[in-house]
């Protein structure tokens, strides 16, 4: 029997004899690897970085902060508001010519639901229709806008009601379709596919309102309908109708760059109660800026108006006239769908309608239809009483609103408003809630912590980790304005939200002394309450500290380097809380004791859907923010602040926050469960108590924090907690001095580095070592407080449901 041969040549020939055998699969097998690799590698860098930001050493460019604490930041760090976005718009391309229209049969398969939320649902509109490629289909776009929530619920009522009932219009009466599948009649030119309803608060606007929506299904004209509240107080419709003007007046688009919509019609939301006057537009005026939106969009469609603008009277019955403004209009809507066109109006071109602007309403022959005065006007009509009513004024043609006949006429400089004016609701809703304004911005609140504190009850978490005492704490905000809406805000969306500062300015040291006042007011009628121990009632009229995180958004302020000057001056701490949305400002801001940055999510859709933030760039400006702050590090104490939300923010995005705090090197990462106000706000934004997490829970999320940071290689700890406000502290091995955590201030010395005007870092007024009781694993209630259990309360969230009134900003 021969055996293998075992002598080096024979040996090579077997592995070249192998070789042969195997070459051609191995040779095919790697170029498909290399391939495969190589591919990976290009979608890879393609994909936009939506979630994780990118580790802090290729993060490009460093910054660094000048002596002051501010930080010079370069060229490409400026002009990111959408307007300079606009400013960079190349010319509007030339339009395509309309699309050709032809008829035919198509069968609809049944829908679930007529309303649709988002531009995704187009896809799946396409799913579920049946398209015919020598069909036309009609694309109706409800957007509305919403602060308070009731509009949102009437877009969605119109998204629902359009077409569900069979129209009335008696000539030649069409077969109507059965109700579910009733936008659509057989005899119908045109197809009308499911509503699509869009919030103009956080849409995209360049994308339906530069050139008109797209949808993807072939032979589709759109509909703009448009559901406008209206507010005195700067809002988001500010934003919205500021997109129409800055549109109209952008000379590199299109004059009419809406013309191509088969047509739009507004309705406004009104009360006409505290707004009665109905003569001009805008904020003050029933429903001025639902009428703002209506000339806007005759300018931008050439006149397409498809049925008059519609009002309601919140206090009235706004329901009904939504209903008959919605009747009249489905059959305007079928008369276009069976072919009738609006003719382009031709007035609107004209060089002359350019600042026709502030009277043209007035100046118009034709009066706006309100729809209050519609039940009128179709009583008047030659109808039959057994024929459905029909509408006096038909909209076959646009309705004259001649923007030609009125000379231009010089503007008046535009009156520079106040924020939050004595006579407005929202003042009188504010200090219903225990705020005492002060000025036209500011605001000035106790928080039930300062009284807990007052009765020798405990102070808040800031108390454990950084040595605050809550009855010598002020807390206050020049800003009662805020970009954001978030769900667990406080303000009861009553608060003026706005992306820029565009009212008149108090005076810094005004402001100062008003919030002192105010809070040393609130003191005193505490005098009398039972418990308050008379030394820190006394102590309390020598405020020490100030939260700068009440509501709104203190940088937004154009003087709070001034004011936080005038803090330190008199010796009272500054605790400044930004939402991350205003780079420039937070890179010009000096000192502050600490500085925070709330980190309410990780990645850009989880930021979108708890922020609301009101700018579009929201996800760059956060990722600048985490820079800038990173840059002011070795000037000051940092810290990120997570408010968690089950639900929200909690579930899988520890991985996400660490990339985060990689990208910020924050001294701190503060971790609290969200305080559940009940508000309408948050109700509005699906908030309930399920939303707030147990303690566990945040302890939980924090250990996963943990111990990715320490993946990362980031050199952090768990330093402290207050289990009675749901809070942990995360804090840098920096302030892990000699064996013992160091979180607590030494604010004395801090104020002396300023008044010796050299350069300082954070470390350089480090405090004495965190209290035992207040470390991590044990609790931090400070034994000295006496204890107060409340009875018949959800255990472990007791702490966090505070009342509106109530909550502090900790
Ligand atoms: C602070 C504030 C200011 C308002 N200003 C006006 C106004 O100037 N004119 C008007 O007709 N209605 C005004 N309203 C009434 C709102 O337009 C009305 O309540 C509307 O339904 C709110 O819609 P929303 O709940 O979708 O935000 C105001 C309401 C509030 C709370
Ligand atoms: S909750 Fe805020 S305002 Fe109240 S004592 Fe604590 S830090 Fe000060």
């Amino acid at each position: 029997m021969e055996g293998p041969s075992l002598d080096s040549d024979g040996r090579s020939l077997d592995l070249l004899g192998l070789w042969h055998a195997v070459r051609i699969p191995f040779i095919v097998t790697f170029i498909i690897a290399l391939l495969a690799v190589r591919l990976g590698q290009r979608v890879l860098a393609r994909k936009p970085s939506q979630g994780a930001p990118p580790s802090p050493s290729k993060l490009e460019p460093q910054l660094s902060a000048e002596p002051d604490g501010s930080v010079v930041l370069p060229e490409k760090f400026e002009d990111i508001s959408p307007s300079s976005k606009r400013r960079k718009l190349s010319p509007a391309p030339a339009r395509s010519a309309p699309k050709r229209i032809t008829g035919g049969q198509v069968r609809k398969k049944k829908q679930s639901s007529q309303t649709v939320d988002s531009k995704s649902a187009i896809a799946a509109i396409d799913e579920s229709v049946d398209i015919s490629t020598d069909r036309r289909y009609i694309q109706i776009f409800i957007f509305y806008s919403s602060l308070t929530g009731s509009t949102a619920r009437y877009a969605a009522k119109l998204a629902d009601d359009l077409f569900s009932k069979p129209l009335y219009t008696p000539t030649p009466a069409p077969p109507v379709a059965p109700t579910t599948d009733s936008n659509l009649d057989a005899t119908e030119k045109a197809i009308f596919l499911p509503p699509i309803v869009e919030n103009v608060d956080y849409l995209d606007l360049d994308d339906y309102f530069i050139s008109p929506a797209t949808p993807k299904t072939p032979n589709t004209t759109s509909v703009y309908l448009l559901l406008i509240p209206t507010y005195e107080i700067t809002s988001p419709v500010d934003a919205f109708l500021e997109h129409l003007s800055e549109t109209h007046h952008d000379f590199r688009i299109d004059t009419r760059p809406l013309r191509s919509l088969l047509g739009f019609s507004v309705f406004g939301f009104g009360d006409k109660e505290g707004w009665p006057a109905e003569e001009g537009r805008g904020g003050g005026i029933f429903c001025g800026q639902a009428k703002e939106a209506d000339r806007w969009m005759a300018k931008l469609t050439g006149g397409k108006r498809i049925f008059p603008i519609g009002m309601a009277d919140v206090k009235g019955d706004a329901a009904g006239s939504l209903k008959e403004w919605r009747e009249h209009l489905e059959v305007a809507l079928h008369e276009l769908a069976n072919g009738e066109t609006i003719a382009e109006y031709q007035g609107v071109d004209s060089e002359d309608d350019e600042d026709v602007a502030q009277d043209d309403a007035k100046d118009s022959t034709e009066p706006l239809v309100d729809v209050e005065d519609i039940g009128n006007t179709i009583q008047q009509s030659p109808s039959t009483s057994s024929e459905p009513a029909k509408p006096a004024k038909k909209s076959k043609a646009p309705i004259p609103v001649d923007f030609t006949t009125v000379k231009s006429s010089p503007k008046p400089a535009a009156k520079i408003k106040e924020m939050v004016p004595k006579e407005s609701p929202t003042y009188s809703a504010l200090t219903k809630q225990g705020y005492t304004i002060i000025g036209s911005h500011s605001g000035v609140k106790l928080c039930r912590w300062t009284k807990s504190a007052l009765r020798g009850r405990g102070s808040c978490y800031k108390y454990s980790f950084y040595g605050i005492k809550s009855h010598l704490c002020m807390e206050t905000t020049p800003s009662l304005s805020c970009s954001n809406k978030c769900v667990f805000c406080w303000r009861h969306g009553t608060n003026p939200v706005s992306t820029t500062w565009n009212w008149t300015v108090d005076p810094p040291e005004m402001i100062l002394q008003g919030a002192m006042d105010g809070h040393y007011q609130k003191i005193k009628m505490l005098k009398g309450v039972p418990g308050v121990r008379a030394d820190r009632f006394a102590e309390a009229f020598r405020i020490r500290h100030c939260a700068l995180s009440l509501v709104g958004e203190p940088i937004f302020y154009p003087h709070i380097n001034e004011f936080l000057n005038m803090l330190h001056a008199r010796r009272i701490s500054s605790f400044l809380v930004c939402n991350a949305q205003h780079p420039d400002q937070l890179a010009r801001l000096k000192y502050v004791t600490q500085l925070y940055v709330s980190i309410d999510a990780s990645n850009k859709e989880s930021l979108r859907r708890i922020d609301r933030p009101l700018h579009r760039d929201f996800w760059e400006r956060f990722l600048k923010c985490l820079e800038i702050l990173r840059a002011k590090r070795d000037r000051m104490r940092t810290v990120f602040r997570l408010t968690l939300v089950k639900g929200f923010n909690i579930e899988e995005e520890a991985e996400g926050y660490a990339n985060l705090v990689e990208k910020g090197l924050p001294a701190f990462v503060e971790i609290k469960g969200v305080t559940y106000c009940g508000t309408s706000t948050s109700v509005g934004a699906g908030l309930t108590m399920q939303n707030v997490p147990f303690y566990e829970e945040v302890c939980e999320f924090v250990r996963k924090l943990n111990e990715a940071l320490e993946r990362r290689g980031l050199k952090y700890g768990i330093a402290a907690e207050h289990a009675h406000s749901c809070c942990v502290l995360i804090a840098s091995n920096d302030y892990f001095i000699d064996g013992r955590w160091h979180t607590v201030i030494d604010y004395e010395r801090f104020f002396q580095l300023l008044e010796e005007g050299k350069e300082f870092g954070p470390l350089d007024y480090v405090g004495p070592p965190t209290e035992e009781w207040a470390v991590w694993g044990n609790g931090g209630f400070n034994p000295a407080d006496e204890r107060v259990y409340k009875k018949g309360k959800n255990k472990g969230k007791t702490a966090q449901a505070a009342t509106e009134a109530e909550s502090g900003c900790g």
